[in-house]
């Protein structure tokens, strides 16, 4: 056993030294993964069954998709009965778009599934509809997206009550399909430069949408360019004046305009509506460009919730600034985020149920003489396939925790909480969609020859997944924000301020941390320390300590230079760093903490298996970082690889289940070489056997 006290003195040198060796030599005597050429050892089947834990895919289920399985299913269960609405693995881009609509309209009018009521009352139940919806076609996700997180959302969010009795019945019931028409094609990124105006005409009571030059066009609009009846465009909101300028900028509102007529379709007068084109990806989704020529609008079309303008051209906001205006907006924003986050982990669950499936079924090679094994029993496929199985779970419970955070934030309207919820969310859909997208290259290799036919979906999975990274906020911008946060929390700490209920540990961490790291604990290799959530906490969160030390102290030496733009600007790297830490650290407390309120047994031993191997793979992956400060030595490094090898075995032993308790039907995973029965049978059928 490692000694419990956390500082032992030097008294108790010998004694640890001692025990550790004893420890060390009982580590090797762990059972390992049976080397596959090792005639003295077992053969791999009973080697495999020795170590298998014994996991109830339905208790693990259950307590995975919680609630919300039944509505799930009940999206699964209608595109299962109508296959006329399933997309071809071959599909041109108008088809596409024409069935991607009438999926919809189907899902909507047909299943009788009604999103948008849950948008604002139940978002736990709207994004668990996503989830499934965009599992089925991420096309569909997509379009789902636009209409009711984008178009309704912002209608509802940055609206008031009158917009809201307008315009949610006819956004729910999908007659008034619309659009979010923010990103121009100068600006993305950055919102606050966007050039589209809205002035204020008080003759008319109107206000007049310009598009004043080229690069103001609005710029990748989804639902545009075919079916979007209405906009909630961005534009900076001009006001008329009486002093020397004769105007005044209010900064960038968002203002409701309809687009095509109701009944007939038309474009309106003053609008010119360009298609974006066929896409790498998402071809389902109709992304257009809008130019806007003096088209007219009645006052009350601004969304008015921060900021109004009365009759007589007066300006009124309980918020005292544009930049307080401006953020309040994207506060409000933040469900959009949310979304792709989510979905993002559900893509991940796709194409591991796919790899691993694949994987179990696959024999390439054996022992001499015997049978040849599966290629998931080969050391360097499980290497690349179980760390990413446990991620998969890390993130999921962490995308659990953010939905709720976000529908708590929805409810209680605290502020504490939307400052929580905003750098959460910016964290995690960054970190998560860019893992993602890795993970999908890794999937088709993983599947050699096979994963490369478009039926098997690796292809679509990841060109259709690929701009996650970049919609909702590209993800080193929204990693800068996180860092950014973690600064505030920082110095207000040293303030003597409040810290955000999310970043909290950092309260503790700081002063523990903070200091160096102690000499003995840095050295202890043995098994239940380092399987000990303790532990792999608190070696999360040291390095997110330091970094967080470090970069603010190196941006305070850099601004003296640069001034305050370069020195972050010199200091980006390490701020990504830090900001990829501190969601690591995020996601793995809540994969302990669902671990542990786990109430079926067999599924917790099982999450804790896969928990640990999340962690530790994590710390292995950046051991140079805990090596260079001093949290982790040598011995100890060595111990944490060997751990996560065999971890990844006895990992791959329940993948199966951990795959089937994700709880795909083979009619949503679809391809061949995934199915649960008779995978080969039904690749050869498809190809036409
Ligand atoms: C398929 C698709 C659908 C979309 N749908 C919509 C929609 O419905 N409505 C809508 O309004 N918009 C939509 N968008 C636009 C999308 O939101 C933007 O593409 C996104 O916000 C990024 O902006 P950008 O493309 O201008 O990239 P840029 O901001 O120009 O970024 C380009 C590169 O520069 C880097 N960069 C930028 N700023 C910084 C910085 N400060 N520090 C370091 N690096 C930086 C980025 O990391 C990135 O690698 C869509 C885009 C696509 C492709």
């Amino acid at each position: 056993m490692e000694p419990k006290d956390p500082n032992p003195t030097a008294e108790d040198e010998t004694q640890i030294v001692v025990s550790r060796r004893i420890q060390r030599l009982s580590f090797h005597l762990t059972p390992i993964p049976c080397s596959l050429y090792d005639s003295n050892q077992l053969g791999m089947v009973e080697c495999a069954k020795a170590a298998k834990l014994v996991v109830n895919t339905d208790k693990l289920s259950l307590y995975m998709r919680g609630k919300h399985r039944e509505i799930q299913e009940k999206v699964f269960a209608y595109f299962n009965s109508r296959p006329e609405l399933q997309t071809p693995v071959e599909i041109a881009k108008d088809d596409y778009r024409e069935l991607c609509w009438r999926q919809l309209l189907g899902l909507v009018r047909e299943a009788g599934i009604r999103p948008f009521r849950y948008v604002a009352d139940d978002p736990v139940k709207y994004f668990a509809i996503l989830e499934a919806v965009g599992s089925v076609d991420m096309s569909l996700g997509i379009k789902m997206g636009v209409q009711y997180s984008l178009w309704g959302g912002s209608v509802i969010n940055l609206g008031t009550k009158k917009h809201r009795e307008k315009y949610f019945d006819g956004i729910d019931n999908l007659e008034y399909p619309g659009c979010f028409a923010m990103t121009e094609l100068h600006h993305g990124s950055n919102v606050q430069g966007l050039q589209t105006v809205a002035t204020f005409d008080p003759v008319r009571d109107e206000f007049v949408i310009n598009t004043p030059h080229d690069g103001a066009l609005k710029w990748w609009i989804g639902n545009a360019a075919v079916h979007g009846k209405f906009a909630t465009v961005f534009a900076r909101l001009i006001l008329p004046t009486h002093d020397s300028k004769g105007v005044s900028d209010m900064g960038v509102h968002a203002f409701i305009v309809p687009i095509r007529d109701i009944n007939t379709h038309q474009t309106l007068p003053g609008i010119e509506i360009h298609d974006c084109g066929h896409k790498i990806g998402l071809n389902g989704v109709d992304n257009g460009a809008l130019r806007f020529s003096s088209v007219r609008i009645p006052r009350d079309n601004l969304l008015n919730r921060f900021g109004d303008v009365s009759r007589d051209g007066k300006y009124t906001s309980s918020l005292p600034t544009i930049n307080k205006r401006f953020a309040a907006t994207l506060g409000e924003l933040v469900g959009g985020r949310v979304g792709p986050a989510y979905s993002s982990v559900a893509v991940l669950k796709l194409a591991g149920t796919i790899a691993i499936r694949y994987s179990l079924l696959r024999q390439q090679f054996g022992p001499p003489k015997q049978p040849e094994v599966s290629i998931l029993d080969y050391q360097s496929q499980q290497h690349k396939l179980m760390p990413m199985l446990a991620s998969t779970y890390a993130f999921h419970f962490a995308a659990i925790h953010l939905v709720e955070k976000y529908s708590e934030m929805k409810k209680t309207h605290d502020e504490q909480l939307v400052g929580d919820v905003h750098a959460l969310s910016a964290g995690l859909k960054a970190y998560v969609t860019s893992y993602t997208a890795k993970s999908l290259s890794v999937c088709r290799e993983a599947c050699g020859g096979h994963g490369y036919a478009a039926a098997n979906r690796f292809g679509t999975l990841r060109n259709d997944h690929d701009i996650f990274q970049t919609f909702e906020g590209d993800n080193t911008v929204l990693l800068q924000q996180v860092a950014g946060d973690l600064l505030k929390q920082y110095k207000e700490k040293f303030q003597g301020g409040t810290l955000a209920v999310t970043w909290n540990y950092l309260r503790e961490s700081m002063n523990t941390y903070l200091s160096q790291p102690n000499p003995v604990t840095a050295r202890w290799e043995g098994e239940d320390h380092l399987r000990d959530p303790k532990f792999q906490l608190d070696a999360f969160r040291y390095r997110t300590s330091r970094l967080l030390q470090s970069v603010a102290v190196r941006l305070r030496k850099h601004s003296k230079s640069l001034g305050s733009f370069g020195a972050w600007n010199r200091c980006l790297n390490h701020l990504l760093t830090l900001a990829e830490s501190h969601v690591e650290s995020v996601i793995l407390a809540k994969f302990i903490e669902a671990v542990q309120n786990c109430p079926d047994a067999s599924s917790r031993t099982a999450l804790k298996l896969v928990c640990d191997l999340y962690a530790l793979d994590r710390i292995w992956n950046d051991i140079g970082t805990y090596r260079n400060v001093d949290c982790v030595a040598p011995n100890k490094a060595k111990a944490i690889h060997k751990l996560t090898e065999y971890l990844s075995f006895q990992v791959r032993n329940i993948a199966r289940e951990l795959v089937d308790a994700f709880d795909f039907p083979d009619h949503v995973t679809r391809a061949p070489i995934a199915m649960q029965s008779d995978a080969y049978a039904q690749y050869t059928q498809y190809v036409g056997f």
